[in-house]
């Protein structure tokens, strides 16, 4: 555990995979200068290595923040997702070591449903085999299995975010919408939720997967779901690769009964551009595999990086943990003129009692005190004159249960 009052300058940052530098250029209007950026991820023992004397960390989705590895960020005061997904860190045990994650949960979403609705209207056509055809001199002029997609059924599985803003889209090129989604949510346009994902399933000309990686869409879609499809119905996945069995689509594709694929995310991705992409997909002619580009527009990468690195350097600064995705939010004023402590904690019984008591003890006025808590921990926001600070940080820091603490000047 660490306790710490910092120097902006002794603020160490790590950012990896290649952030946009709107990430770096926002952490330094903010003071923030002591960055190292790395374009790609890094092997575990590597970023074992990096972890050990870094405050805060920006990652995309290819770099694997497990257990084991928080285990060693013995410094770490939060993780930047400079994505949605944050199925790459593990939540629970950043929590536990009192390490808030940020995301960003909508910058690159309009990204996703425009690459989206780019690959139906091609795949409906057959157009990335002919394509494929062409380049290998073969002149496939033929409207044979080549349809509009208008008039033409979408299928959404997870309607969130993403999902609603493909369902307009698609509504605007005269695609009939419907979704399904286990929680009851507001249609827009003329969707329909529809009751099962076997309903949606046998019914969608095309389906396409906006969930996130959780437990219950671990390979929601393996052969019997494949098989519950409408012959020649379209499949595209650019949520994530846990959610598609590969090789349940791959024989499904061979066989014929889907009729063509787009793939942007896989089970296993390359951590560079320098290594092999392996997939049993490779070579199948009406199938679009995209390196996991879904949100890769310029756009996007620099709202992103704008957004995610300004809740770094605000948690930094004043301790906000609005739109954390692990720990209690807490949205927080400005402290001028006094110091804050900030202070994560077990969420046990008598940790406000102790901490009421320690200032009592040494007759600290608390300006202002903020509190939050869930079933794990609590997270106290305590503002003091700057005169009292030190020592009410040493008592605080004492105090059993106590994660981390941090005093902010
Ligand atoms: N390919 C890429 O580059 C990108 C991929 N993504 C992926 O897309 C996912 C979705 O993004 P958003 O739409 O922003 O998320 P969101 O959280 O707004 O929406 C997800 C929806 O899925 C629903 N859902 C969860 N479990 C479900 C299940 N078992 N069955 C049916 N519905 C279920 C939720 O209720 C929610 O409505 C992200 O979690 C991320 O993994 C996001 C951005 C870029
Ligand atoms: O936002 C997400 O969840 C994504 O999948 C995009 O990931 P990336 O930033 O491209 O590694």
């Amino acid at each position: 555990m660490e306790n710490i009052s910092l120097a902006k300058h002794k603020i160490k940052i790590l950012l990896l995979e290649g952030l946009h530098p709107s990430s770096v250029e926002t952490l330094k209007a903010q003071g923030y200068n002591n960055i190292e950026t790395l374009k790609t991820s890094l092997p575990e023992n590597e970023l074992i290595e990096k972890i050990k004397d870094v405050h805060f960390i920006g990652i995309r989705s290819r770099t694997d923040l497990n257990a084991n590895v928080l285990k060693h960020a013995q410094k770490l005061i939060a993780v930047g997702c400079f994505c949605i997904g944050t199925n790459q860190v593990d939540l629970v045990a950043a929590k536990e070591k009192g390490i808030a994650v940020f995301n960003a949960p909508f910058s690159n979403t309009r990204s996703v449903a425009e690459l989206v609705l780019g690959e139906i209207l091609l795949l409906i056509r057959g157009i990335p085999e002919k394509s494929a055809n062409a380049h290998r001199g073969v002149w496939q002029k033929s409207a044979i299995g080549s349809f509009e997609a208008r008039g033409k059924t979408l299928g959404i599985i997870g309607y969130g975010h993403i999902g609603t803003q493909l369902g307009i889209m698609a509504e605007n090129i005269g695609m009939r919408v419907q979704f399904f989604d286990i929680e009851n949510k507001l249609t827009l346009g003329n969707a329909s939720q529809v009751a099962s994902l076997d309903k949606l399933l046998s019914t969608s000309d095309v389906i396409s997967l906006h969930v996130p990686e959780t437990a219950s869409t671990q390979n929601m879609m393996g052969e019997k779901q494949l098989s519950k499809m409408k012959q020649g119905a379209i499949l595209i996945n650019a949520s994530r690769g846990t959610v598609v069995d590969l090789n349940a689509l791959t024989d499904a594709l061979k066989s014929k009964h889907i009729g063509g694929a787009a793939i942007d995310v896989f089970p296993v991705e390359p951590k560079s551009n320098d290594e092999e992409f392996i997939s049993p997909l490779r070579g199948l002619d009406n199938v679009i595999l995209t390196p996991h580009v879904g949100g890769s527009t310029q756009e996007a990468q620099e709202n992103i990086g704008i957004e995610v690195a300004g809740k770094l350097a605000k948690y930094s600064d004043n301790g906000s943990t609005l739109s954390a995705v692990n720990v209690p939010e807490v949205s927080l004023p400005e402290h001028t003129g006094r110091s804050r402590i900030l202070h994560i904690h077990k969420n046990q019984p008598g940790v406000l009692t102790k901490i009421n008591e320690a200032f009592a003890k040494h007759n600290i006025n608390i300006a202002a005190q903020y509190l939050q808590t869930d079933e794990k921990i609590g997270y106290v926001v305590i503002d003091v004159e700057t005169d009292d600070s030190n020592t009410a940080f040493d008592e605080l820091k004492l105090i059993e249960g106590t994660v981390k603490t941090r005093l902010l000047h």
